[in-house]
């Protein structure tokens, strides 16, 4: 197996995650890793996922055949300088940023940019740091790359082959054009999770109904609202024009279903509705986008001291790893249900599977 020298320039969610899918896959490489977070390399040392803990990006980054800036956007363009002494003609430059215009203009005017080819794993949680990185997070997600103008043709193909090896499912695009898809199916969504959360916490009363009630599938929408605001406000930073391109289609959308409403006009309420049901169900089911479904069963539990416990440890023991675990009230089980939610559509399927054959009433959603 190929032996490959990587370096990482920050090692949280997602640099640690690509990091871990590189020692799977290619258990003899050499990895190094700079961070300013001295307990995140230490971390990454003590499980082995690095060789080398950096504590400046200096001369041990020389001879690596990729380079993954995979700080926060803006400290990834401020990294460009001090590494630009070490890459060699061969070494693959790539980021992870959620935006891409900046870090091409950055490359750009750095001179790099035979060697740099932009990159985004189209996948990731409301988590972040080191703690919560893993080896699948980017297995079956698209990973876009973005190859400047004068990067060579060899090094796109070995860097999409390199991101086919790990799992995940490479696509090229233009900078540019990532960054108007990227306002539109991930930006705009979590803006509008994030604003939809603070209209329910201003519009609430002083007891709480709202929030009270706001379970379910009002949860289940607004989840990437609990992501992490200085990653989003860069975001929001970055991508300033196409962000405000699709908000402005959205608000003109908003309005006109507001006109709808007003003056009753069923027909185009129905179409509304009707369309983007048709729309939504064309999606395929095992959707690669950056909104990660939740893999979750529902299960009626008996109301006894050790019910959750009971039910953790049959899963536990056959291997099956929870994510999240809590007993949900909403309209559809009013009574109360146990809400299991696990990392892999195919763990959700064996643990109904499981607590099917003990017995427990399991709904799959
Ligand atoms: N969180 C997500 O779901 C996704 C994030 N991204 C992109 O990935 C990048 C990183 O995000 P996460 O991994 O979520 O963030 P994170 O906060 O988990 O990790 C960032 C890491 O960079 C380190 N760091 C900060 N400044 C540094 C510097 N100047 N030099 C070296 N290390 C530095 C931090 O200590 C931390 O360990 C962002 O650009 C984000 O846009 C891309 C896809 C998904
Ligand atoms: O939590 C989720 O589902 C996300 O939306 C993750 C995500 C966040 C930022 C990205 O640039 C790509 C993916």
């Amino acid at each position: 197996m190929e032996q490959l020298r990587i370096g990482f320039i920050g090692l949280g969610l997602i640099g640690g995650s690509i990091a871990k899918a590189v020692r799977k896959f290619y258990p003899d490489s050499e990895m190094l890793a700079y961070d300013t977070n001295r307990t995140t390399l230490s971390a990454a040392m003590k499980d082995g996922t690095i060789d080398l803990a950096c504590t400046s990006i200096d001369s041990q980054f020389s001879g690596c055949r990729y380079i993954f800036l995979c700080a926060p956007v803006s400290n990834n363009s401020s990294c460009l300088s001090a590494l630009k002494p070490y890459l060699a003609e061969d070494t693959v430059l790539t980021d992870v940023g959620s935006v891409k215009t900046g870090i091409h203009q950055a490359v750009a005017a750095a001179g790099m940019e035979a060697n740099f080819i932009g990159g985004h794993p189209m996948a990731g949680s409301e988590k972040s740091g080191y703690e919560n990185s893993n080896d699948h997070l980017i297995e079956n997600a698209y990973y876009i790359l973005t190859p400047s103008a004068s990067v060579c043709q060899e090094k796109v193909t070995a860097y999409s082959s390199l991101v086919r090896s790990l799992g995940a499912i490479p696509l090229i695009l233009d900078h540019q054009d990532h960054d108007y898809i990227t306002a539109v199916v991930s930006h705009l969504p979590h803006i509008i999770a994030s604003s939809l959360v603070n209209l329910v916490r201003d519009s609430d009363s002083a007891e709480g109904t709202m929030k009270a009630i706001a379970a379910g599938g009002f949860r289940d929408i607004t989840r990437i609202a609990s992501s992490s605001p200085v990653m989003w406000q860069q975001i929001c930073l970055t991508n300033r024009e196409n962000i405000i391109r699709s908000m402005d289609d959205y608000i003109r959308m908003l309005k006109a279903v507001r006109d709808e409403i007003n003056h009753s006009d069923e027909d185009a309420l129905y179409k509304l509705f009707d369309t983007a049901r048709d729309y939504r169900n064309s999606i395929p089911e095992s959707s690669l986008g950056p909104i990660k479904k939740a893999y979750a069963v529902y299960c009626d539990i008996i109301d006894e001291a050790g019910g959750i416990a009971t039910i953790a440890t049959i899963l536990a023991t056959n291997h099956i790893s929870i994510k999240n675990i809590g007993i949900i009230h909403n309209r559809e089980f009013e009574e109360g249900v146990l809400r299991i939610e696990f990392y892999e559509e195919e763990a959700s399927r064996l643990a109904a599977q499981l607590l099917r054959k003990y017995h427990y009433t399991v709904y799959e959603r």
